[in-house]
């Protein structure tokens, strides 16, 4: 059994994959034995999370991830724990697993209720699994609420009962996740899943283990991976600033310069070893306090030579500039306004396009919003599967993509999508975005690939909030790295 932490480097499998490799271990298993395996594990975890436990609910559905709950009932009982389970299957529509688990279940004398116990110090949501089919609805969600609107922790098996296991779309309106008291567990079993890793999924999951059953996963091809944390780069001594990069950031229209600003410090912070800020507000003072910045006109610069940072601050103003910008930067980040532009006119959508044909490198930072807009869907389009959203732009445009927000994905085309497992809600303040373009333009200048750059300054973004002390996190602070 292993905890995911962002620095697991580990593949991701959705459902179908996941069937898939069920079914080829248990063609070589003996009947029963993967769920004897799941429900042990279950056990295990439920008594390290709650061991002076007293009373452990254990709310059954009526398929296999109920078949676990009542398995791992009957596990706990026999280690002298009191679980009582309430549980919605039909005697006579169970499947054989799930059968076998439930006369364990009685054998070793665990209770059977009809609702839940007044009280709990612990409880086990084995109500739906990879197979749920719908919302949950009736006694199931109401369970469901109120185990979640408790102040005892929750331990979900498999994945959180009515998340969508391959895009972390949660059916069920229960208490909004995180604003619940209950301290979160998942213990996924014999794969991870990616939903539960993006959208609501980690704050439906909490904290996510992994019991692979002993089972092996290569029968089946991943989804998506958790690509971990990205390598140390040390700094050759030899090195000088011409080996880490120009950086110019375009952005700043009359009344943003904040955020070209914010995007040229990132850059500066992070070691690209020129930082050039090409301010749309020619009436914009230099920012004293960072005497490393080189204001310059955006027409003067010579782009080929250079990374680019487009859209931070840009407003309506970057529009005019990108045709140059996605023609000739020789690497370019396009974040914020820039995307906008792009996503109402399609000429500039041919030169990103083109851009991507010819292999320069080009990394793209949308907000959800920003790729619906490039999509021309809605944003809870986006959302319902960020995973797919992310691959789709990257295919179209030929860039690698990294959809911002809980659970960042970063696709590229012909990669498998990898989702980033470091940040926090505390990153949810004006200008973090603008931190982050600045941060891959950095990675960028200094010679990384763009996948690398995108995997590696997204990584750090978040890292930086996770380590975040008590203060509060501004994004200035963010740009100059915490301090
Ligand atoms: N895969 C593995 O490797 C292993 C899998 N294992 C475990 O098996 C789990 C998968 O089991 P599963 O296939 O039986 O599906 P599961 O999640 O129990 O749900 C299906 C049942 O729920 C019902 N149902 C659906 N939606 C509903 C709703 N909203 N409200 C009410 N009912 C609803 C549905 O009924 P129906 O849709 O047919 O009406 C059906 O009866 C998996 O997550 C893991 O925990 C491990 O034991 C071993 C290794
Ligand atoms: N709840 C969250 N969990 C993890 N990361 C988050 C969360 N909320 C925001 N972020 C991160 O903060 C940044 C916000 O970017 P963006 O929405 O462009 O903000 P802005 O336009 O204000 O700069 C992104 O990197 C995003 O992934
Ligand atoms: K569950």
């Amino acid at each position: 059994m292993q905890r995911v932490t962002p620095s697991t480097v580990a593949d991701l499998f959705d459902v179908a994959g996941t069937r898939t490799l069920e079914q080829v271990a248990a063609a070589t298993l003996a009947p029963h034995t993967l769920m004897q395996r799941a429900g042990l594990a279950v056990a295990r975890l439920a008594m390290a999370i709650a061991p002076h436990a007293r009373t452990v609910w254990i709310a059954c559905g009526p398929g296999n991830n109920g078949g676990d709950g009542l398995e791992a009932a009957a596990q706990m009982k026999l280690r002298g724990f009191a679980p009582i389970v309430t549980w919605l299957g039909n005697p006579d529509r169970v499947p054989p697993d799930a059968r076998a688990s439930l006369e364990r279940a009685r054998a070793a004398g665990v209770a059977f209720a009809e609702s839940p116990p007044v009280a709990w110090d612990l409880a086990i949501d084995a109500l739906l699994g990879i197979g749920a089919s719908r919302a949950p609805d009736g006694e199931m969600a109401e369970w469901l609420r109120r185990m979640h609107g408790d102040t005892a922790p929750v331990l979900s098996v498999d994945v959180p009962s009515g998340l969508d296991a391959d895009t972390g779309r949660l059916a069920l309106d229960r208490t909004p996740p995180g604003n619940g008291h209950a301290a979160r567990f998942c213990l996924s079993l014999l794969t991870l899943k990616p939903g539960l890793f993006t959208a609501q999924g980690r704050d439906a999951a909490g904290e996510v283990w992994l019991d692979d059953l002993d089972c092996s996963a290569s029968a089946a091809t991943p989804a998506a991976w958790l690509a971990g944390a990205p390598p140390n780069r040390p700094r050759l001594q030899s090195s000088h600033k011409g080996s880490y990069g120009d950086v110019a950031v375009i952005g700043g229209a009359p009344g943003m310069a904040g955020a070209a600003l914010l995007a040229a410090s990132a850059a500066l912070h992070a070691g690209a070893g020129r930082v050039f800020a090409a301010l749309l507000d020619g009436h914009a003072a230099l920012d004293t306090s960072q005497p490393e910045l080189m204001l310059r006109d955006p027409a003067s610069l010579d782009l080929s030579k250079m990374t680019a940072v487009a859209g931070c601050g840009g407003g309506a103003a970057i529009r005019a500039l990108l045709p140059r910008v996605l023609s000739t930067a020789q690497r370019a980040v396009i974040d914020a306004d820039a995307l906008n532009a792009i996503a109402l006119d399609p000429a500039l959508q041919t030169l990103l396009e083109a851009r991507g044909r010819r292999g320069l490198p080009t990394v793209l930072t949308p907000h959800p919003l920003e790729a619906a807009r490039l999509l021309d869907v809605g944003t809870s389009a986006v959302q319902a599967d960020r995973l797919s959203a992310a691959q789709r732009l990257a295919d179209r445009f030929g860039s690698v993509v990294a959809l911002k927000g809980s659970g960042t994905v970063i696709a590229a085309p012909g990669a498998r999508p990898r989702i980033n497992l470091t940040g926090n809600a505390r990153l949810a303040s004006a200008g973090t975005g603008d931190v982050l373009a600045g941060m891959v333009g950095s990675a960028l200048a200094g010679g990384l690939p763009a996948l690398e750059a995108a995997q590696e300054a997204v990584w750090h973004h978040g890292d930086l909030a996770d380590h975040w002390p008590a203060t509060p996190l501004t994004a200035s602070a963010l740009a100059r790295g915490g301090r």
